[in-house]
């Protein structure tokens, strides 16, 4: 197969950076941050999808979008819904109308809170969606728009990521193990952590395989670790990793930590559509956070 050749808006964000840091022979990433390319804005849009066709023409590769830019604020997305939507909803609309007419397949990111979270067994792609949050509504509203828009295009759920760039749980449960010497942790929501160098890698196989032609008939694909804990499992195991005792940290209930934006209580992604597709299996979750350490 030809070279890829990647635009990733929102860049500089968490995935964005573990996808810019593929990079190598056969793969070109440009990943500029907000500053730089702002998705909510047409013109520089449809200017930097312009520049991603003729680098990859030149370089004799396939171009691919992968959209990484979002607004990922939780909580303060629920007071300011109009720019999370801007960001969230019209931002995927207008790169996925700048990839449709420079014909630049479209990779779009978005999240497990697009559904109620009320489930019991893990959530297919096909699934009704349910948002109870504002954050998740501007990322339902969001996939629709790319969904709708006419573009070679595919959306890639996934949740609880986690990575060596940016704000997430295992940074906020490392600072905690240095600062605390006792911690409560939800043990009542499920879901399944996601290494972000682990997505980031998994979305390039997807655009690879676009690239070549075969892109997956579902448009719709769910991507994160294999298994599933709670965000007090999640804990315990960093505890594990970082050498510090597990019992520090005591289990307790979500009504315990009232946050401005409910949060789901079952956030499992089932990842058949993705092995559906030939794509490869994700490794199991806590697999993933020893080569997280181990890196
Ligand atoms: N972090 C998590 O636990 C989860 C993230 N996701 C999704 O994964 C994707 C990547 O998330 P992260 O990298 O973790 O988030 P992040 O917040 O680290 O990165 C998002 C980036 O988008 C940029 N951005 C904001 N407004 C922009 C605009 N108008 N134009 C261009 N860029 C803009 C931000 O500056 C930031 O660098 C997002 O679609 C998010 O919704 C899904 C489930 C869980």
């Amino acid at each position: 197969m030809s070279g890829l050749e990647l635009l990733v808006p929102g860049g500089t964000g968490q995935l964005g950076r573990d996808l810019a840091a593929l990079a190598g022979p056969g793969l070109g990433v440009t990943a500029p941050g907000s500053a730089d390319l702002d998705v909510t804005r047409p013109g520089a849009v449809i200017e930097a999808v312009t520049a991603l066709s003729d680098r990859a023409a030149a370089a004799g590769a396939q171009p691919v979008v992968i959209n990484a830019a979002a607004y990922t604020a939780v909580d303060k997305a629920e007071t300011e819904e109009a720019r999370a939507f801007a960001i969230n909803a019209d931002g995927p609309r207008v790169l996925a109308a700048a990839c449709s007419s420079r014909r630049v397949p479209l990779i779009h990111v978005s999240t497990d809170y697009v559904f109620s979270g009320e489930a019991s067994a893990p959530y297919e792609p096909d699934d009704a969606l349910g948002p109870r949050t504002a954050y998740g509504r501007t990322k339902a509203a969001g996939e629709d728009a790319v969904l709708g828009s006419g573009a070679s295009a595919w959306v890639v759920r996934t949740a609880w990521v986690y990575g060596k760039h940016g704000t997430n749980f295992l940074k906020t449960m490392t600072t905690l193990e240095s600062t605390r010497d006792t911690l409560s942790v939800v043990d009542d929501q499920r879901g399944t952590p996601t290494w972000s160098a682990d997505l980031a890698a998994a979305l390039v196989e997807l655009a690879g395989m676009i690239a070549a032609g075969n892109g997956p008939a579902t448009r719709v694909l769910h991507c994160t670790g294999a298994g599933e804990t709670t965000w007090y499992g999640f804990a315990q195991a960093i505890f594990r990793h970082l050498g510090a005792d597990p019992a520090r940290i005591s289990p307790c209930r979500t009504e315990d930590f009232p946050r401005p934006a409910p949060r789901p209580a079952y956030s499992v992604l089932s990842t058949k559509s993705w092995q559906g597709a030939g794509l490869t299996p994700p490794r199991p979750w806590d697999e993933a956070l020893a080569a997280y350490f181990k890196a």
